[in-house]
């Protein structure tokens, strides 16, 4: 079982997931997604996660597609593990969109699995992106000519939420442990037309190059990745210090960068800064895109006071006098649903929200009286909290029971007996688990976790603007 071995270690050093969690997996009935789900049944006890199947059938392939979503359902079946299997007619919507086949299928697909988890609780969503698939991104990007950030490939671990366990696995890894498993997985017909780029990249132009160029390209590729990951997290510290020291107010609506400050860092360097500012903006880790970026870098060398610059999703890069602004052109209309795990003792930063979460369990002695404290702060019992704790949006359904009240009531009726505004709600940070919420951050905690005359110790919590406070 040394392949198992191997994903638990790899999951385990990208710290992939924590005790209790609950976990997606994005099942599409595949080799990767199939091999993928029965490794993650045999280690959900070592890891102590629990599974959730999910299978999007995007209508493509008529009476294929419907035995794709069948043979998954039937799978999750076989490992008693509940399933989510939605069918959405792709095709119409890709017709009213005037998206792509490709693009279409993935928005879609990727709505739909940060859906289930919200439903769900869960706080991961494992993807069964593997090695070859890997060394093909890259190659994409280099043809693309992507930078080093494009070189770096598929991250193992994307928004916190999105995890590729077998990312270091080789395609034919994969399909060996499906022989030696005696898994079955369905063939999907249009991975084998040379239709689309990453199908003729890899049925054409990897075999290509394997032959005539390098017999090792995918390790080559894989070590370009690697190389790339280095430098990138190099240049992103250094990119760290100078971002904070061109920085002129604190990160809010809008990011001041001094003009002074961005002209005397190196090209490399003021780019990356510029990107920094866009993500902390939308608080996004979608990298800002070279025509973008060359957009503003010519706006601080060249541009006049007042003069814009347009970047995606709704915001705007404005040259002022002596600085640079960022802002947004209009209000973010939806919080997406977020989760983390929760640091303690430490900071967790919730970027949807640029707010963080400060947490620390210390002995109790009766003061400070919890009563006394300001609604950004919290004091609960440690003693009866859960092992593991999360940050997250609300979930349909949530229950609450406040302090001071006789019963739980639905967290709807709470916000509204609260007056938080129905756009506000998603924005409220909730800590407790995936089933229980334990504070309502910034407003109450949970009956059940009050300090009392038996307390002894007592996590705090504290909430703040901004990455830290
Ligand atoms: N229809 C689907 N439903 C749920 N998850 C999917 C679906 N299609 C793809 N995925 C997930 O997204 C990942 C990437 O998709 P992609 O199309 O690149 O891979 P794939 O060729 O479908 O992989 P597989 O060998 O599992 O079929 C998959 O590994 C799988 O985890």
């Amino acid at each position: 079982m040394d392949l198992l071995k191997k994903v638990s270690a790899f999951m385990v050093r990208h710290r992939m997931v924590e005790r209790g969690c609950r976990v997606v997996v994005a099942v599409s009935g595949g080799p990767d997604s199939t091999a993928l789900l029965h490794i993650l049944h045999l280690l959900k006890d070592d890891l102590g996660i629990s599974l959730h199947v999910a299978h999007l059938n995007h209508m493509f392939r008529g009476r294929e597609s419907d035995n794709d979503a069948v043979f998954v359902a039937e799978m999750a079946g076989r490992c008693n593990l509940p399933a989510t299997i939605k069918s959405v007619d792709v095709p119409a919507y890709r017709r009213q969109s005037g998206l792509s086949k490709q693009v279409a299928a993935r928005k879609v697909r990727y709505e739909f699995l940060c859906e289930t988890a919200r439903q769900v609780g869960a706080a991961r969503i494992a993807l069964a992106h593997q090695a070859d698939d890997q060394a093909e991104t890259i190659l994409i990007n280099f043809l693309r000519g992507a930078g080093t950030t494009g070189l770096k490939g598929i991250l193992p671990v994307r928004d916190n939420l999105y995890i590729r366990p077998l990312l270091e696995v080789r395609r034919a890894e994969i399909e060996r442990y499906c022989r030696e498993q005696n898994l079955s997985f369905r063939q999907d017909s249009s991975n084998l037309q040379p239709v689309y780029a990453r199908n003729r990249v890899r049925l054409n132009l990897m075999p290509l190059l394997v032959r005539d160029y390098n017999p090792g390209l995918v390790p080559a590729l894989l070590r370009l990745g690697e190389i790339s990951r280095e430098e990138d997290s190099f240049l992103d510290d250094q990119v760290e210090k100078a971002f904070k020291d061109a920085l002129d107010c604190p990160i809010g609506e809008s990011i001041s960068l001094s003009l002074g400050k961005l002209k005397g860092m190196p090209v490399a360097i003021r780019r990356r800064a510029l990107r920094k500012a866009w993500q902390c903006l939308t608080g996004r880790e979608r990298v800002l895109d070279f025509k973008h970026t060359q957009a503003v870098l010519d706006l601080i060398d060249n541009g006049e006071t007042g003069a814009q610059a347009g970047m995606p999703l709704n915001t705007a890069a404005v040259r002022r006098h002596s600085s640079l602004e960022l802002k947004k052109l209009r209000e973010n209309p939806g919080t997406p649903y977020y989760i983390y795990p929760l640091q303690v003792p430490g900071a967790t930063y919730l970027p949807e929200l640029d707010q963080t979460i400060y947490a620390e369990e210390i002995p109790y002695t009766g003061a400070p009286n919890p009563a006394d404290l300001p609604p950004s702060e919290a004091l609960l019992d440690a003693g009866k909290l859960p092992e593991s704790l999360f940050v997250r949006s609300r979930l349909a359904g949530d229950v609450f029971q406040p302090y001071g009240s006789p019963a739980a009531t639905k967290l709807k009726d709470f916000f509204i007996k609260q007056k938080v505004a129905r756009e506000e709600r998603d924005r409220v940070p909730l800590v407790g688990t995936p089933g229980e919420i334990v504070w309502v951050g910034g407003m109450r905690t949970g009956e059940k976790w009050k300090v009392d005359g038996c307390t002894a110790r007592v996590l705090r919590l504290k909430l703040g603007r901004g990455r830290c406070f």
